[in-house]
Order: structure tokens, then C-alpha cells, then sequence
């Protein structure tokens, strides 16, 4: 157990009414389960920094569209009790996992007082509070394409915030807009626990062979299409990154970085899902989202953000990408629709929001 002091690793300048000054430091892991090795890093980080660590695991209805995976998400509770009690038994630190989290859809959004209406999926006919972040943060990339997305997180987020209350919070960098939303709203909303200074952002866990990002919907693809055709995306995203070092260096305009880098981008992984067509004999195919290069801050579209925000806004960004990887079942049966996103950071995009002194 811990002693009850502050077993983090530098304490968090982000003291509020919630966060007395000898109280123990909580980390908290909000996640959606079917845990991975991506979800552990951020619990081992967790552990690391605080005396108690809570993990929460919600599906969130309200992040979905009516037409998308809720119901076939993947629900895996009885392994990933298991994956956490591993983790905290490899944990040399003083930290400890405090609690695990598991609220029903009832629990997160409870009927208004006097009534008794249930949740529903349907935004027109939701009723209570819900978190909506405007501008261009919320409205790029997967904004775009999945437009009650970032209402649900940011609403189920400030629930679980609330409840509770802390000190330190740990998202991946895999949805780094998710990611920097967060971050956006705990400052524009004023949240005190956990403060400005208590978000941490997670560098994205790949698998080591391939390099592609670890995702709980891997689990939609078959093996061979994980192995073999998924990791199309980061490969991409990389020759982008090249293309982005080369023009930087040569001093190009920030229209032409940007068209460079996404064209290169996009060059690739066109020509990756050709290969995986005729490889596959049409049983693979991809559609791709979109590929982007957008500013570190504001998410803006590159050029445009240094047009608007001055030259500060050149020396990084976050590139990123979406693509569906659909598979054919066979004859008689449906293709398979799996959405892969994926972003590197470029330049000091990734010091500024990993952080310089975190242990990557
Ligand atoms: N590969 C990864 N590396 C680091 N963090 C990750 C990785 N994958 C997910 N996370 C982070 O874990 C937290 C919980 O994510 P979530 O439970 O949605 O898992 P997921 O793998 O992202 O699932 P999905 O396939 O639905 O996107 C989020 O902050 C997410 O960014
Ligand atoms: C942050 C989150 C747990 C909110 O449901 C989810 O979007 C996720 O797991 O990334
Ligand atoms: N990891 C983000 C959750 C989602 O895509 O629904």
C-alpha cells in the first residue's frame, strides 16, 4: 500500500479544491476494454506516476452512430481484469492500481430527475448535458467523418472525470485528436482535476514486427490481413514524414510541404492496396478516409494554420491518416469494413506533445 504521500514523479502544479496538497496522487486510464498492450503502457505509466492508479472500461454508446460497431466491440471483461493484475504485479514502483471502474450505460447517463427516459443513440431525441467542443480541433479528420464522435467522448470523459477526480489522466497518441480535444477541453472548461498540467499524452504502442498501430478493433481483421495489408497505413504516414523532412530542409513553401507530404502519403498507400488486391485476388480492398497534414495546435490544415497563425506553426505537425480495410467473406457472404487510423508526429509536434522529459 502506499504511504499516503505523493508517490509521483513530480507533483502536479495542479492543485484545486478536489486536489488537497497531502492527498495520494490518482492516475486515471479511461479506455472502452478488450485491452491491449497499447492500453497497458498507459497503465504502467499511470502506476509509475501516481500512488493509485483507476482504470475505467465503458463502451460509450454515445460515441457511436447508429450505423456503427456498438454492438460488436469487442467485450473481453474477464481477460482484461486478468491483463491488469498482471500489470500491476510487474510494477516495481510504489504505485497501485486503486480501482477498476466498470459502470453500466444507465450508471453514465442517467435519466434527467422525474423521469425515466433511457439513453439513446439518436442525438435528436438525447436528453441532459452533453460536452460539445467547437472549432477547428473538433471539426477536422475524424470530426469530418464521424460527426457525433467527439460529442460522445467529450461528454462521457467529463463524467469520468468527475467521478473521478484526478490527479493525472493518460490518453494515446493513436487518437491524437481525441487526445488533443481533451487537453483542449480540460483548459477551456477549466476542469481542476485533472488540471492543465496532469495531461499526459502516451506514444502509440505498435506491433513490433509490422509497425502497425495496436487497436482493440484489430480484432475485426483476419490474420493475414492484419500482418499483411494493415500496416499499408503507417507506411504511408512514414514516407509522408520523409517527404515533410526533405521539404522543410530545402525551405519549400508550407503549400508545398503540405501538398508534398500528403501526395507522397497517399502515393503510397495507393500503391500498397493495389498490391493488396491483386495479391489478395480481390478478397482485400481499401477505400482510404483522408490523409492529412494539419497544425499541432488547432488541427487546422497546415498551410492554412501558418497563414493564420504565423510561422510558430510550421516547425511541427501531426500527420495522419484514416483508410477502411474491407474484407470479402466468400461467397454468399458480407465483406468485412474495418477503420484503421494512424498519425506520426512530425518535427517538434512530437517533444511538445509526448513531452521531452516523459519515458517514451
Ligand atoms: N496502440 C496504442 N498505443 C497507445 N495508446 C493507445 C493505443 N491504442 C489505444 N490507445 C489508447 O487507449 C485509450 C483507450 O482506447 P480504446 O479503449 O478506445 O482502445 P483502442 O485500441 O483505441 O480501440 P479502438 O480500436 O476502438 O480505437 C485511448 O486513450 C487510446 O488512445
Ligand atoms: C476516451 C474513451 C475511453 C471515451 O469513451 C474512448 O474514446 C477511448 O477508449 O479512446
Ligand atoms: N479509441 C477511440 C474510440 C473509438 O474509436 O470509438
Amino acid at each position: 500500500m502506499p504511504n499516503g504521500n505523493d508517490s509521483g514523479s513530480g507533483s502536479s502544479s495542479s492543485s484545486s479544491s478536489a486536489q488537497h496538497h497531502d492527498a495520494p496522487s490518482v492516475g486515471f486510464v479511461p479506455t472502452m476494454g478488450a485491452l491491449h498492450a497499447g492500453h497497458l503502457d498507459l497503465v504502467q505509466r499511470s502506476l509509475r506516476e501516481n500512488a493509485y492508479t483507476v482504470i475505467s472500461i465503458f463502451v460509450n454508446p454515445a460515441q457511436f452512430a447508429p450505423n456503427e460497431d456498438l454492438a460488436s466491440y469487442p467485450r473481453t471483461l474477464p481477460s482484461d481484469v486478468q491483463a491488469l493484475i498482471e500489470a500491476e504485479q510487474a510494477q516495481k514502483g510504489l504505485g497501485e492500481i486503486g480501482a477498476l471502474f466498470v459502470p453500466n450505460v444507465q450508471e453514465m447517463y442517467p435519466p434527467l430527475p422525474g423521469t425515466s427516459t433511457p439513453f439513446t443513440q439518436n442525438v435528436q431525441q438525447q436528453e441532459g448535458a452533453f460536452v460539445t467542443m467547437h472549432g477547428s480541433l473538433a471539426s477536422s479528420l475524424e470530426g469530418a467523418s464521424r460527426p457525433a464522435f467527439f460529442r460522445g467522448v467529450a461528454t462521457v470523459v467529463t463524467k469520468l472525470f468527475h467521478a473521478v477526480e484526478p490527479t493525472r489522466v493518460y490518453f494515446g497518441q493513436k487518437d491524437i485528436q481525441q487526445a488533443l480535444i481533451l487537453r483542449g477541453m480540460v483548459s477551456s472548461l477549466l476542469f481542476g482535476a485533472p488540471g492543465k498540467e496532469g495531461f499526459k499524452v502516451v506514444e502509440t504502442r505498435r506491433d513490433q514486427e509490422t509497425g502497425l498501430a495496436l487497436s482493440s478493433r484489430n480484432a475485426y481483421l483476419s490474420d493475414e490481413a492484419r500482418r499483411r495489408w494493415a500496416p499499408l497505413l503507417i507506411r504511408g504516414l512514414e514516407e509522408g514524414r520523409s517527404a515533410f523532412d526533405t521539404a522543410i530542409a530545402a525551405g519549400e513553401s508550407a503549400k508545398e510541404v503540405e501538398r508534398k507530404v500528403t501526395s507522397t502519403a497517399l502515393g503510397k498507400i495507393d500503391s500498397l492496396a493495389k498490391q493488396a488486391e491483386q495479391e489478395s485476388g480481390g478478397r482485400v480492398r481499401f477505400e482510404v478516409d483522408y490523409v492529412s497534414l494539419n497544425c499541432r495546435y488547432t488541427l487546422r490544415p497546415y498551410a492554412e494554420a501558418i497563414a493564420a497563425e504565423g510561422p510558430a506553426a510550421a516547425d511541427g505537425a501531426v500527420l495522419s491518416g484514416a483508410v477502411a480495410l474491407i474484407e470479402g467473406q466468400g461467397e454468399g457472404k458480407e465483406a468485412r469494413r474495418t477503420r484503421l487510423i494512424d498519425n506520426l508526429l512530425l518535427g517538434k509536434a512530437e517533444e511538445e506533445i509526448l513531452g521531452a522529459s516523459s519515458e517514451r
